[in-house]
């Protein structure tokens, strides 16, 4: 029994979600979670010096309950059937988890738990053009995306640059369809990679089997 966790980050109206949505689909036993859903109610946010509620901070998201939802989906992966496991003596079938958001890096319990990092980014003309057709909930104050949203995306960046190498930056101009190729290409190499060396090296379970069969 194997994991592997995808991470899909980058700067807000990245193309994230339009991204994760369709490996979702296309990646065999692979789940999806959101960091956008753990944001903290809207009075658990505190206004900053910049004068805005401070949405683009780590600390405005509930990062325990996330790793609580990480954990959980990582104890609760269905075992393998015996008969999944044989004739080939390997248990390879891969779970995957796809987690998605904007600060997926910054946070190390978080950061540690990837197999495999993207980093999707846009410049700052594209990035205030599609923030600026959505709305959230509650909607941007006027001045946000130069006030605080461009300012902490590029505090964030920085600090993650700074501890985290191990990333491949995406650029998020690109066409959908491009991106999710390269994206999948890859997740199905690795996944590849795993199930192979699971097949040279028969896990504990399988020794564990071929002793009865023995002992038979
Ligand atoms: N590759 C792309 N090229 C052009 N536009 C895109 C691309 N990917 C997504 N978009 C558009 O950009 C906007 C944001 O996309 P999406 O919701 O996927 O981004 P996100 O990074 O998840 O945003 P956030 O997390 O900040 O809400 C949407 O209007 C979407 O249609
Ligand atoms: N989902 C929310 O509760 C929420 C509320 C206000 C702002 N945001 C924005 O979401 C982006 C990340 O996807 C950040 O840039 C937040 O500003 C989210």
């Amino acid at each position: 029994m194997r994991t592997f966790i995808i991470g899909i980050g980058g700067i807000t109206n990245g193309g994230k979600t339009t991204l994760a949505r369709k490996l979702k689909k296309a990646v065999p036993n692979s789940m999806l979670l959101c960091q956008d859903t753990f944001f903290k109610p809207a009075s658990e946010v505190e206004v900053g010096q910049d004068g805005f509620q401070q949405y683009d901070v780590i600390t405005a998201l509930d990062m325990e309950a996330m790793m609580n939802s990480v954990y959980a989906w990582m104890e609760n992966i269905p075992d393998v059937h015996p008969e999944q496991a044989f004739p080939d003596l390997s248990v390879n079938k891969v779970n995957i988890l796809i987690v998605e958001g904007f600060l997926l890096y910054n946070y190390r319990p978080l950061n540690d738990v990837f197999n495999l990092r993207y980093y999707l980014s846009i410049p700052y003309e594209e990035c205030k053009r599609r923030r600026c057709l959505r709305i959230y909930d509650p909607p941007d104050p006027p001045g946000n995306f130069d006030g605080h949203v461009w300012p902490m995306y590029l505090k964030n960046r920085k600090e993650m640059e700074e501890k985290v190498s191990d990333i491949i930056y995406l650029d998020g101009t690109k066409p959908p369809e491009d991106l999710f190729t390269q994206v999948h290409e890859e997740i199905l190499r690795q996944v590849q990679k795993l199930q192979d060396a699971d097949k040279m090296t028969p896990s504990k379970q399988d020794i564990e089997k071929l002793k009865i069969l023995v002992d038979k």
